[in-house]
């Protein structure tokens, strides 16, 4: 039976859980349920804390876990991202008052508020940075500087907004750029159950990126219509009744899926069908 850890709470739970429902695996019902097991796959989940996600897989205790990127570097836990699963980004950054330009060198000497203070550490280590503080907060981190308790602070940013919101401006290289993942103990042997787990979710990233196209084309603009839509390996053609035409078939970046459309448009194509994939093996 493999062993899943999952996010219980926060920005992470309810996209992993997500994607594991749409990769055929059983999830929870009830938010409070800690494990659920899922007999016809032979999984059993675990829900925890996301911070402790990376120690459990670590340990080996649980053969793979979701988490944020941050997290199982902060962690130090023996771990190795196995897949990255395309949501949840954020960036991990510096941040102090504005109104004065900030620098890493700054730093020396002041108090710094995180949550991760073994990032941070090590990140400050890196500047030469060998006189401050780190103060370990376990969240609302942004506003430890109005409450006196700390000169900057180094915290995870989405949107931006809460930074704003407590008039503070980011400075500094991200320290560092994070989303899901799927981890594994590092240099733990391949296993077929895990590849299987892994190839799924692949799956599903792979789908929530890439869309299906399928238009109709006069014959003599095809050459011209493949250029614009190349498809993965090669567009799928078919006849239609009317010889003059051909019907097809190519999968296309969801990103560049409108832009797409037009050019085709404007050659000349017709009947263009845009769909959703949800899941693929390639
Ligand atoms: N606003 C956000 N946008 C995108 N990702 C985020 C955001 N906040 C946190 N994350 C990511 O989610 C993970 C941490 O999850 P979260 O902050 O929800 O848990 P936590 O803070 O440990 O738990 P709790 O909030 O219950 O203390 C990290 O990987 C982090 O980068
Ligand atoms: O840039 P934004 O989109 O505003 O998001 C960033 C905020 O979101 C997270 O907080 P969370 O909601 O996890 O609360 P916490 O600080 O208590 O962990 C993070 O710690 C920041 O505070
Ligand atoms: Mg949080």
């Amino acid at each position: 039976m493999l062993r899943v850890a999952v996010p219980n709470k926060g920005t992470l739970a309810g996209a992993a859980s997500e994607m594991l429902t749409e990769a055929g695996y059983r999830q929870r019902h009830e938010q409070r349920d800690l494990t659920v097991l899922d007999p016809v796959n032979e999984v059993e989940f675990f829900f925890l804390r996301p911070k402790d996600i990376a120690i459990y897989v670590g340990s080996g205790e649980l053969d793979l876990g979701i988490t944020g990127r941050d997290l199982a570097q902060e962690s130090g836990a023996p771990v190795a991202e196995a897949l990255s699963l395309g949501f949840g980004f954020s960036t991990f950054r510096y941040a102090a008052p504005s109104g004065r330009e900030w620098k890493v060198g700054d730093l020396e000497g002041k108090r710094i508020a995180t949550a991760y203070p073994r990032l941070v550490r090590t990140d400050l280590a890196r500047h030469g940075v060998t006189a401050a503080e780190v103060i370990r907060l376990d969240g609302a981190v942004e506003i430890s500087i109005q409450l006196g308790v700390a000169d900057a602070v180094a915290d995870v940013v989405g949107s931006g907004r809460t930074l704003r919101q407590h008039g503070l401006v980011a400075f500094g290289d991200e320290i560092c750029r994070s989303e899901g993942v799927l981890i594994e103990r590092a240099n733990s042997p391949e296993s077929p159950e895990k590849s299987q787990l892994a190839g799924r979710l692949q799956g599903v990233v792979f789908a929530q990126q890439y869309m299906m196209l399928d238009y109709n084309c006069p014959q003599d603009l095809l050459d011209a219509a493949v250029e614009i839509t190349p498809g993965l390996d090669s567009p799928t053609m078919s006849p239609l009744a009317d010889p003059q035409w051909v019907a097809v078939r190519a999968m296309v970046a969801r990103k560049e899926a409108n832009l797409v459309m037009d050019r085709l448009i404007a050659l000349g194509a017709k009947a263009i069908l845009v769909s959703d994939i949800r899941s693929c093996r390639l």
